[in-house]
Protein backbone atom coordinates (compact mmCIF):
# COMPACT_ATOMS: atom_id res chain seq x y z
CA UNK A 1 0.00 0.00 0.00
CA UNK A 2 1.11 3.70 -0.48
CA UNK A 3 1.82 4.41 2.92
CA UNK A 4 3.67 1.67 3.68
CA UNK A 5 5.72 2.09 0.68
CA UNK A 6 6.18 5.85 1.06
CA UNK A 7 6.96 5.49 4.70
CA UNK A 8 9.66 3.26 4.62
CA UNK A 9 10.99 5.81 1.46
CA UNK A 10 10.48 8.49 4.33
CA UNK A 11 12.27 6.86 6.86
CA UNK A 12 15.20 5.59 4.87
CA UNK A 13 15.78 9.56 3.70
CA UNK A 14 15.42 10.69 7.26
CA UNK A 15 18.28 8.00 8.53
CA UNK A 16 20.29 9.02 5.67
CA UNK A 17 19.83 12.45 6.17
CA UNK A 18 20.91 11.93 9.94
CA UNK A 19 23.94 9.41 8.83
CA UNK A 20 25.39 12.48 7.84
CA UNK A 21 28.12 13.81 9.92
CA UNK A 22 28.15 17.43 10.29
CA UNK A 23 30.33 19.35 12.19
CA UNK A 24 32.53 23.07 12.08
CA UNK A 25 31.28 26.07 9.97
CA UNK A 26 29.86 26.12 6.85
CA UNK A 27 30.22 29.98 5.57
CA UNK A 28 33.75 29.38 5.13
CA UNK A 29 33.86 26.57 2.64
CA UNK A 30 31.68 25.16 -0.19
CA UNK A 31 32.28 22.14 0.54
CA UNK A 32 30.86 22.41 3.36
CA UNK A 33 28.05 24.42 2.13
CA UNK A 34 27.19 21.35 -0.65
CA UNK A 35 26.22 19.45 2.90
CA UNK A 36 24.04 21.93 4.03
CA UNK A 37 22.43 21.82 0.67
CA UNK A 38 21.75 17.96 0.59
CA UNK A 39 20.32 18.96 3.98
CA UNK A 40 17.77 20.89 2.44
CA UNK A 41 16.93 18.62 -0.41
CA UNK A 42 16.06 15.99 2.09
CA UNK A 43 13.96 18.31 4.03
CA UNK A 44 11.89 18.99 0.49
CA UNK A 45 11.94 15.79 -0.46
CA UNK A 46 10.64 14.81 2.83
CA UNK A 47 8.18 17.22 3.05
CA UNK A 48 7.01 16.55 -0.93
CA UNK A 49 6.14 12.94 0.50
CA UNK A 50 4.74 13.81 3.59
CA UNK A 51 2.24 16.70 1.46
CA UNK A 52 1.75 13.85 -1.22
CA UNK A 53 0.61 11.06 1.44
CA UNK A 54 -1.65 13.58 3.05
CA UNK A 55 -3.51 14.53 0.38
CA UNK A 56 -3.81 10.68 -0.54
CA UNK A 57 -5.32 10.21 3.09
CA UNK A 58 -7.89 13.63 2.45
CA UNK A 59 -9.01 11.92 -0.82
CA UNK A 60 -9.83 8.27 1.20
CA UNK A 61 -11.52 9.98 3.97
CA UNK A 62 -13.13 12.82 1.70
CA UNK A 63 -14.36 9.84 -0.43
CA UNK A 64 -15.40 7.83 2.92
CA UNK A 65 -17.59 9.97 4.30
CA UNK A 66 -19.39 10.68 1.06
CA UNK A 67 -20.16 7.66 1.05
CA UNK A 68 -21.93 7.02 4.56
CA UNK A 69 -23.29 10.65 4.16
CA UNK A 70 -24.89 9.24 0.92
CA UNK A 71 -25.98 6.16 2.93
CA UNK A 72 -27.37 7.92 6.06
CA UNK A 73 -28.88 10.26 3.90
CA UNK A 74 -31.04 8.13 2.25
CA UNK A 75 -31.73 6.16 5.54
CA UNK A 76 -32.66 9.33 6.92
CA UNK A 77 -35.17 9.55 3.80
CA UNK A 78 -36.66 6.54 4.74
CA UNK A 79 -37.11 7.19 8.35
CA UNK A 80 -39.44 10.52 7.63
CA UNK A 81 -41.22 8.62 5.38
CA UNK A 82 -41.18 5.55 7.44
CA UNK A 83 -41.07 5.79 11.00
CA UNK A 84 -40.36 1.99 11.77
CA UNK A 85 -37.78 1.87 9.42
CA UNK A 86 -34.97 1.19 11.70
CA UNK A 87 -37.13 -1.86 12.40
CA UNK A 88 -36.45 -3.32 9.02
CA UNK A 89 -33.65 -6.19 9.65
CA UNK A 90 -31.74 -5.01 6.49
CA UNK A 91 -31.71 -0.90 7.47
CA UNK A 92 -30.93 -1.96 11.41
CA UNK A 93 -28.04 -3.76 10.08
CA UNK A 94 -26.79 -1.17 8.12
CA UNK A 95 -26.63 1.20 10.47
CA UNK A 96 -24.83 -1.15 12.40
CA UNK A 97 -22.67 -2.36 9.65
CA UNK A 98 -21.24 0.91 9.11
CA UNK A 99 -21.14 2.30 13.10
CA UNK A 100 -19.30 -1.23 13.67
CA UNK A 101 -17.03 -1.79 10.43
CA UNK A 102 -17.19 1.54 8.45
CA UNK A 103 -16.35 4.20 11.00
CA UNK A 104 -13.92 1.38 12.50
CA UNK A 105 -12.11 1.81 9.13
CA UNK A 106 -12.11 5.05 9.38
CA UNK A 107 -10.55 4.93 13.11
CA UNK A 108 -7.80 2.61 10.86
CA UNK A 109 -7.48 5.45 8.32
CA UNK A 110 -6.56 7.97 11.07
CA UNK A 111 -3.95 5.66 12.65
CA UNK A 112 -1.92 5.97 9.32
CA UNK A 113 -1.57 9.69 10.88
CA UNK A 114 1.83 7.49 11.87
CA UNK A 115 2.91 9.32 8.89
CA UNK A 116 2.54 12.73 10.41
CA UNK A 117 4.05 11.32 13.62
CA UNK A 118 7.06 9.87 10.96
CA UNK A 119 7.08 13.44 9.43
CA UNK A 120 7.29 15.15 12.68
CA UNK A 121 9.67 13.14 14.44
CA UNK A 122 12.15 14.14 11.36
CA UNK A 123 12.02 17.71 12.21
CA UNK A 124 12.41 17.06 16.14
CA UNK A 125 15.33 15.08 14.98
CA UNK A 126 16.55 18.17 13.44
CA UNK A 127 15.92 20.09 16.30
CA UNK A 128 18.18 17.42 18.90
CA UNK A 129 21.27 18.40 15.70
CA UNK A 130 20.67 21.80 15.68
CA UNK A 131 24.21 22.26 16.87
CA UNK A 132 25.23 21.00 13.94
CA UNK A 133 23.49 23.08 11.98
CA UNK A 134 24.23 26.72 11.08
CA UNK A 135 23.18 29.05 13.78
CA UNK A 136 23.13 33.01 13.59
CA UNK A 137 26.49 33.52 13.65
CA UNK A 138 26.92 31.55 10.61
CA UNK A 139 24.32 33.59 8.70
CA UNK A 140 26.01 36.67 10.33
CA UNK A 141 29.12 35.38 8.72
CA UNK A 142 27.81 34.73 5.51
CA UNK A 143 26.36 38.50 5.65
CA UNK A 144 30.03 39.78 6.28
CA UNK A 145 30.97 38.01 3.41
CA UNK A 146 28.42 39.47 1.25
CA UNK A 147 29.33 42.86 2.63
CA UNK A 148 32.97 41.86 1.79
CA UNK A 149 31.55 41.51 -1.62
CA UNK A 150 30.08 44.92 -1.61
CA UNK A 151 33.35 46.84 -0.22
CA UNK A 152 36.15 45.18 -2.59
CA UNK A 153 33.72 44.82 -5.66
CA UNK A 154 31.83 48.37 -5.23
CA UNK A 155 28.88 46.75 -5.53
CA UNK A 156 25.48 48.41 -3.76
CA UNK A 157 23.09 46.34 -2.43
CA UNK A 158 20.66 46.15 -5.07
CA UNK A 159 23.49 45.10 -6.97
CA UNK A 160 23.82 42.24 -4.84
CA UNK A 161 19.99 41.25 -4.10
CA UNK A 162 19.85 41.24 -8.85
CA UNK A 163 22.64 39.10 -9.06
CA UNK A 164 24.28 41.25 -10.89
CA UNK A 165 27.86 41.15 -9.62
CA UNK A 166 31.19 42.35 -11.12
CA UNK A 167 28.92 43.85 -14.37
CA UNK A 168 28.01 40.38 -14.91
CA UNK A 169 24.57 39.03 -14.10
CA UNK A 170 23.81 35.61 -12.11
CA UNK A 171 20.55 33.63 -11.15
CA UNK A 172 20.86 34.56 -7.74
CA UNK A 173 18.03 37.03 -7.12
CA UNK A 174 17.27 38.37 -3.44
CA UNK A 175 13.30 38.99 -2.52
CA UNK A 176 12.55 41.70 -0.14
CA UNK A 177 12.53 39.14 2.87
CA UNK A 178 16.25 38.23 2.23
CA UNK A 179 16.88 42.35 2.06
CA UNK A 180 15.25 42.40 5.50
CA UNK A 181 16.83 39.89 7.25
CA UNK A 182 20.65 40.77 5.94
CA UNK A 183 19.30 44.40 7.18
CA UNK A 184 18.29 43.04 10.44
CA UNK A 185 21.35 41.67 10.89
CA UNK A 186 23.69 44.15 10.00
CA UNK A 187 22.02 46.62 12.52
CA UNK A 188 22.42 43.50 14.99
CA UNK A 189 26.19 44.11 13.87
CA UNK A 190 26.02 47.88 14.40
CA UNK A 191 26.83 48.35 10.70
CA UNK A 192 24.03 50.90 10.39
CA UNK A 193 25.08 52.65 7.09
CA UNK A 194 24.82 49.37 5.45
CA UNK A 195 21.63 47.99 6.81
CA UNK A 196 19.85 51.24 6.02
CA UNK A 197 20.95 50.36 2.63
CA UNK A 198 19.49 47.10 2.90
CA UNK A 199 16.02 48.13 4.50
CA UNK A 200 15.74 51.01 1.46
CA UNK A 201 15.83 48.25 -0.77
CA UNK A 202 13.27 45.68 0.76
CA UNK A 203 10.82 48.80 1.40
CA UNK A 204 11.24 49.01 -2.31
CA UNK A 205 11.24 45.68 -3.61
CA UNK A 206 8.06 45.47 -1.22
CA UNK A 207 6.41 47.88 -3.17
CA UNK A 208 6.05 45.12 -6.18
CA UNK A 209 4.70 42.42 -3.40
CA UNK A 210 0.68 42.34 -3.23
CA UNK A 211 -0.93 40.74 -1.10
CA UNK A 212 -3.24 40.55 2.42
CA UNK A 213 -0.06 40.94 4.89
CA UNK A 214 1.65 43.95 3.01
CA UNK A 215 1.05 46.60 5.09
CA UNK A 216 2.26 43.71 8.11
CA UNK A 217 5.40 43.36 5.97
CA UNK A 218 6.35 47.09 5.43
CA UNK A 219 5.62 48.08 9.46
CA UNK A 220 8.26 45.84 10.13
CA UNK A 221 10.89 47.44 7.58
CA UNK A 222 9.64 50.84 8.90
CA UNK A 223 9.98 50.05 12.14
CA UNK A 224 13.92 49.15 11.51
CA UNK A 225 14.34 51.69 9.23
CA UNK A 226 13.34 54.42 11.98
CA UNK A 227 15.61 52.75 14.56
CA UNK A 228 18.35 53.00 11.82
CA UNK A 229 18.26 56.06 11.25
CA UNK A 230 18.04 56.96 15.17
CA UNK A 231 21.36 55.28 15.55
CA UNK A 232 22.88 56.95 12.36
CA UNK A 233 21.48 60.29 14.70
CA UNK A 234 19.45 61.38 11.58
CA UNK A 235 16.23 62.33 14.12
CA UNK A 236 14.22 64.52 11.29
CA UNK A 237 14.30 61.29 8.97
CA UNK A 238 13.57 59.24 11.74
CA UNK A 239 10.42 61.02 12.46
CA UNK A 240 9.29 61.21 9.27
CA UNK A 241 9.43 57.34 8.88
CA UNK A 242 7.64 56.78 12.06
CA UNK A 243 5.01 59.53 11.30
CA UNK A 244 4.42 57.44 8.04
CA UNK A 245 4.33 54.43 10.00
CA UNK A 246 1.53 55.44 12.23
CA UNK A 247 -0.44 57.28 9.47
CA UNK A 248 -0.70 53.40 8.09
CA UNK A 249 -1.20 51.96 11.61
CA UNK A 250 -2.33 54.25 14.19
CA UNK A 251 -2.24 51.34 16.38
CA UNK A 252 0.68 50.11 16.07
CA UNK A 253 3.33 50.02 19.42
CA UNK A 254 5.61 52.82 19.56
CA UNK A 255 6.58 51.72 22.65
CA UNK A 256 8.18 49.00 20.71
CA UNK A 257 11.00 50.78 19.64
CA UNK A 258 11.04 52.91 22.53
CA UNK A 259 11.55 49.21 24.45
CA UNK A 260 14.15 48.35 21.57
CA UNK A 261 16.26 51.35 22.15
CA UNK A 262 16.49 51.09 25.90
CA UNK A 263 17.25 47.73 26.01
CA UNK A 264 20.28 48.38 23.19
CA UNK A 265 23.55 46.70 24.12
CA UNK A 266 26.68 48.60 23.04
CA UNK A 267 27.70 46.97 19.82
CA UNK A 268 31.15 46.49 18.25
CA UNK A 269 30.93 47.18 14.33
CA UNK A 270 32.80 45.13 11.62
CA UNK A 271 36.39 46.12 11.58
CA UNK A 272 36.77 48.73 8.97
CA UNK A 273 40.12 47.90 6.81
CA UNK A 274 42.43 50.64 7.60
CA UNK A 275 45.55 49.57 5.97
CA UNK A 276 47.04 51.93 3.39
CA UNK A 277 46.71 49.13 0.71
CA UNK A 278 43.45 49.18 1.17
CA UNK A 279 42.19 50.78 -1.50
CA UNK A 280 45.05 49.23 -3.94
CA UNK A 281 44.25 46.01 -3.17
CA UNK A 282 40.65 47.02 -3.90
CA UNK A 283 41.25 47.73 -7.25
CA UNK A 284 43.53 45.02 -8.59
CA UNK A 285 40.77 42.91 -6.86
CA UNK A 286 38.70 44.16 -9.26
CA UNK A 287 41.46 43.52 -12.19
CA UNK A 288 42.09 46.70 -12.37
CA UNK A 289 46.24 48.19 -12.22
CA UNK A 290 47.28 50.52 -10.02
CA UNK A 291 46.95 54.46 -11.91
CA UNK A 292 50.58 55.52 -11.46
CA UNK A 293 52.73 52.49 -11.46
CA UNK A 294 54.38 52.77 -8.23
CA UNK A 295 57.17 49.87 -8.84
CA UNK A 296 60.38 49.41 -11.19
CA UNK A 297 57.86 46.64 -13.36
CA UNK A 298 58.80 45.94 -16.64
CA UNK A 299 56.09 44.59 -19.07
CA UNK A 300 55.44 40.97 -18.23
CA UNK A 301 57.07 38.14 -20.04
CA UNK A 302 56.09 34.21 -21.15
CA UNK A 303 58.61 31.82 -22.55
CA UNK A 304 58.52 28.23 -23.07
CA UNK A 305 61.44 26.67 -20.45
CA UNK A 306 62.81 23.48 -21.20
CA UNK A 307 66.25 23.90 -18.63
CA UNK A 308 65.08 24.73 -15.53
CA UNK A 309 65.21 20.70 -15.25
CA UNK A 310 65.07 17.65 -17.21
CA UNK A 311 62.29 17.12 -16.03
CA UNK A 312 61.20 19.58 -18.32
CA UNK A 313 63.28 18.61 -21.45
CA UNK A 314 60.18 17.01 -23.79
CA UNK A 315 57.32 18.98 -22.28
CA UNK A 316 58.84 22.62 -21.50
CA UNK A 317 57.24 24.76 -18.74
CA UNK A 318 55.08 27.44 -19.70
CA UNK A 319 56.13 30.44 -17.89
CA UNK A 320 54.43 33.86 -17.03
CA UNK A 321 56.70 36.14 -15.40
CA UNK A 322 54.43 38.50 -13.90
CA UNK A 323 57.41 40.85 -11.74
CA UNK A 324 61.10 40.40 -11.52
CA UNK A 325 61.75 42.22 -8.11
CA UNK A 326 60.14 40.84 -6.61
CA UNK A 327 60.19 37.50 -8.86
CA UNK A 328 56.47 36.55 -9.36
CA UNK A 329 56.03 33.69 -11.68
CA UNK A 330 53.38 31.69 -13.23
CA UNK A 331 53.66 28.41 -14.28
CA UNK A 332 50.75 26.74 -16.34
CA UNK A 333 49.81 23.24 -16.59
CA UNK A 334 51.38 22.35 -13.79
CA UNK A 335 49.10 19.43 -12.92
CA UNK A 336 46.35 18.21 -15.23
CA UNK A 337 42.29 17.71 -14.32
CA UNK A 338 43.11 13.83 -13.13
CA UNK A 339 45.44 14.66 -10.96
CA UNK A 340 44.05 17.49 -9.27
CA UNK A 341 40.76 15.29 -8.96
CA UNK A 342 42.97 12.87 -7.40
CA UNK A 343 44.48 15.80 -4.89
CA UNK A 344 40.86 16.79 -4.25
CA UNK A 345 39.72 13.12 -3.48
CA UNK A 346 42.87 12.83 -1.15
CA UNK A 347 41.60 16.13 0.94
CA UNK A 348 37.89 14.78 1.19
CA UNK A 349 39.86 11.83 3.30
CA UNK A 350 39.85 14.87 6.16
CA UNK A 351 37.65 16.98 7.60
CA UNK A 352 38.25 20.29 6.49
CA UNK A 353 38.42 23.05 9.39
CA UNK A 354 38.95 26.92 9.23
CA UNK A 355 41.74 28.61 8.46
CA UNK A 356 43.54 30.76 10.88
CA UNK A 357 45.73 33.76 11.26
CA UNK A 358 49.45 32.79 12.80
CA UNK A 359 47.88 29.18 13.99
CA UNK A 360 45.82 30.28 16.51
CA UNK A 361 43.67 33.30 15.48
CA UNK A 362 40.34 32.52 13.23
CA UNK A 363 39.47 36.37 11.89
CA UNK A 364 37.86 37.50 9.04
CA UNK A 365 41.31 38.24 7.76
CA UNK A 366 40.96 34.76 6.56
CA UNK A 367 37.76 33.12 5.22
CA UNK A 368 38.16 29.51 4.02
CA UNK A 369 38.79 26.30 5.07
CA UNK A 370 41.68 23.66 4.71
CA UNK A 371 43.33 20.73 4.99
CA UNK A 372 46.67 19.42 4.91
CA UNK A 373 47.87 16.11 2.78
CA UNK A 374 51.10 14.62 3.68
CA UNK A 375 53.65 13.00 1.00
CA UNK A 376 52.37 9.28 0.73
CA UNK A 377 50.33 8.99 -1.91
CA UNK A 378 51.99 8.76 -5.57
CA UNK A 379 50.29 11.89 -6.42
CA UNK A 380 51.68 14.05 -3.63
CA UNK A 381 55.11 12.77 -4.32
CA UNK A 382 55.16 13.41 -7.89
CA UNK A 383 53.87 16.99 -7.16
CA UNK A 384 56.49 17.82 -4.61
CA UNK A 385 59.31 16.46 -7.14
CA UNK A 386 57.73 18.70 -9.61
CA UNK A 387 57.89 21.65 -7.49
CA UNK A 388 61.43 21.14 -6.43
CA UNK A 389 62.38 21.09 -10.24
CA UNK A 390 60.18 24.43 -10.88
CA UNK A 391 61.44 25.91 -7.71
CA UNK A 392 64.65 24.61 -7.78
CA UNK A 393 64.76 24.15 -4.13
CA UNK A 394 65.89 21.12 -1.85
CA UNK A 395 62.36 19.75 -0.84
CA UNK A 396 63.65 18.42 2.67
CA UNK A 397 61.77 21.29 4.27
CA UNK A 398 58.92 22.05 2.62
CA UNK A 399 55.81 22.04 4.52
CA UNK A 400 52.96 19.39 3.37
CA UNK A 401 50.66 21.10 1.06
CA UNK A 402 47.59 22.77 2.64
CA UNK A 403 44.50 22.36 0.60
CA UNK A 404 42.09 25.22 1.30
CA UNK A 405 38.85 26.09 -0.31
CA UNK A 406 37.04 29.35 0.34
CA UNK A 407 33.10 30.06 0.76
CA UNK A 408 30.88 32.67 0.24
CA UNK A 409 33.08 36.34 -0.02
CA UNK A 410 35.99 33.90 1.35
CA UNK A 411 39.45 35.91 1.54
CA UNK A 412 42.13 36.30 2.61
CA UNK A 413 43.24 39.58 3.09
CA UNK A 414 46.76 41.27 2.55
CA UNK A 415 49.53 39.37 4.72
CA UNK A 416 53.15 37.66 4.43
CA UNK A 417 53.85 34.04 4.30
CA UNK A 418 56.81 34.13 6.13
CA UNK A 419 57.24 34.51 9.97
CA UNK A 420 60.11 36.77 10.35
CA UNK A 421 60.35 35.51 13.78
CA UNK A 422 64.01 34.90 13.30
CA UNK A 423 63.34 31.17 12.50
CA UNK A 424 67.21 30.57 10.99
CA UNK A 425 68.44 31.21 14.41
CA UNK A 426 65.83 28.80 16.25
CA UNK A 427 65.70 26.15 14.06
CA UNK A 428 69.22 26.23 12.07
CA UNK A 429 68.21 23.82 9.52
CA UNK A 430 64.36 24.81 8.71
CA UNK A 431 64.29 28.86 8.66
CA UNK A 432 61.45 30.84 7.30
CA UNK A 433 59.14 29.90 4.49
CA UNK A 434 61.69 31.17 1.25
CA UNK A 435 59.60 30.71 -1.30
CA UNK A 436 55.05 29.82 -1.63
CA UNK A 437 54.34 27.73 -4.33
CA UNK A 438 50.48 28.23 -4.87
CA UNK A 439 48.29 25.56 -7.09
CA UNK A 440 45.00 26.53 -8.21
CA UNK A 441 43.07 23.43 -7.96
CA UNK A 442 40.10 24.99 -9.57
CA UNK A 443 39.20 28.20 -11.87
CA UNK A 444 36.45 30.60 -10.15
CA UNK A 445 33.87 31.67 -12.11
CA UNK A 446 34.09 35.47 -10.85
CA UNK A 447 36.35 37.31 -8.29
CA UNK A 448 38.99 35.41 -6.11
CA UNK A 449 42.16 37.22 -7.70
CA UNK A 450 45.30 36.86 -5.75
CA UNK A 451 46.67 40.54 -5.96
CA UNK A 452 49.89 41.92 -4.92
CA UNK A 453 49.08 44.99 -3.79
CA UNK A 454 52.87 47.39 -3.66
CA UNK A 455 53.46 45.11 -7.17
CA UNK A 456 50.85 46.34 -8.96
CA UNK A 457 50.09 42.62 -9.71
CA UNK A 458 47.00 40.33 -9.92
CA UNK A 459 46.90 36.79 -11.03
CA UNK A 460 43.63 35.59 -12.03
CA UNK A 461 43.02 31.62 -10.59
CA UNK A 462 43.74 29.12 -13.72
CA UNK A 463 42.90 25.85 -12.64
CA UNK A 464 46.38 23.89 -12.97
CA UNK A 465 48.53 27.06 -12.83
CA UNK A 466 50.73 27.11 -9.94
CA UNK A 467 52.09 30.73 -8.71
CA UNK A 468 55.46 31.44 -7.36
CA UNK A 469 57.18 33.53 -5.43
CA UNK A 470 60.63 34.33 -2.82
CA UNK A 471 59.34 35.91 0.43
CA UNK A 472 62.65 36.16 1.96
CA UNK A 473 65.27 38.42 0.22
CA UNK A 474 68.86 36.17 -0.46
CA UNK A 475 69.91 37.54 2.70
CA UNK A 476 67.06 35.79 4.47
CA UNK A 477 65.12 38.63 5.88
CA UNK A 478 61.94 38.93 5.03
CA UNK A 479 60.69 40.52 1.71
CA UNK A 480 58.07 43.35 2.47
CA UNK A 481 57.21 43.83 -1.34
CA UNK A 482 55.65 40.70 -1.33
CA UNK A 483 52.60 41.74 0.48
CA UNK A 484 49.52 39.62 -1.43
CA UNK A 485 46.36 38.57 -0.78
CA UNK A 486 43.31 36.04 -1.37
CA UNK A 487 40.18 38.46 -3.14
CA UNK A 488 37.07 37.49 -1.74
CA UNK A 489 34.78 34.61 -4.19
CA UNK A 490 32.01 36.36 -5.99
CA UNK A 491 31.26 33.13 -7.57
CA UNK A 492 31.81 29.89 -8.04
CA UNK A 493 34.69 27.88 -5.52
CA UNK A 494 38.42 28.31 -5.35
CA UNK A 495 40.50 25.95 -4.32
CA UNK A 496 44.31 26.45 -4.01
CA UNK A 497 47.10 24.06 -2.98
CA UNK A 498 49.81 25.56 -0.95
CA UNK A 499 53.62 24.39 -0.51
CA UNK A 500 55.25 26.59 1.56
CA UNK A 501 59.79 25.46 1.32
CA UNK A 502 61.84 26.81 4.04
CA UNK A 503 64.97 28.31 4.28
CA UNK A 504 66.94 25.80 5.60
CA UNK A 505 69.26 23.89 3.23
CA UNK A 506 68.75 26.39 0.43
CA UNK A 507 72.32 28.02 0.95
CA UNK A 508 73.69 26.52 -2.46
CA UNK A 509 70.32 26.77 -4.24
CA UNK A 510 69.49 30.70 -3.69
CA UNK A 511 73.29 31.96 -2.22
CA UNK A 512 73.17 35.45 -0.49
CA UNK A 513 74.72 38.35 -2.06
CA UNK A 514 77.07 40.93 -0.58
CA UNK A 515 74.03 43.48 -0.76
CA UNK A 516 72.16 42.62 2.40
CA UNK A 517 69.04 44.37 0.53
CA UNK A 518 68.94 42.06 -2.31
O1 LIG B 1 44.09 32.59 -2.09
C1 LIG B 1 45.04 33.23 -2.54
O2 LIG B 1 45.05 33.65 -3.70
C2 LIG B 1 46.21 33.53 -1.65
C3 LIG B 1 46.33 32.58 -0.50
C4 LIG B 1 47.44 32.89 0.39
O3 LIG B 1 48.07 33.89 0.28
C5 LIG B 1 47.82 31.97 1.48
O4 LIG B 1 47.13 30.97 1.67
O5 LIG B 1 48.82 32.25 2.17
FE1 LIG C 1 49.77 33.92 1.56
Amino acid sequence: MLSQSSCIYLCLLLSGFFGILVTGEFYSSIDKMEILGEMEETLVEATHIYLVQQQQQFQLLSSFVDRIRREHASASEMHEQNEEYLEQPLQAFRLIKRLVIDWKDLNHLLAMNELKANYRNLLDEMDKEVEVLPNLEELQGAIKGLVRLQDVYNLTASDLADGNLNGKKTDSALNWRDCFEIGVQLYEMAEYKRALQWFVLADKLLDEVHGDNTLKMATEVYEYLALTYIELGEMNTAQETLTKLLTWNSAHPTQHIQAHLDHRMPKCPIKKEDSEYFSDYVRLCQGKRLPEIKTNQSSPRCYLDSNQHAYFKLSPLKVEQVNLAPDINIYYDVLNDNQIKSILELSTEFESFRSSVNKYNVTDKRVSQQVWLNYSSPIMRTYRQLVGAISGFNMTNAEIMQVANYGIGGQYEPHHDFSGANLAARYANFGDRISTNMIYLSDVQQGGYTVFPTQNVFVKPIKGAMVMWHNLLRSLDGDRRTLHAGCPVIEGTKRIGNIWIHSGYQEFRRPCTLNSKE
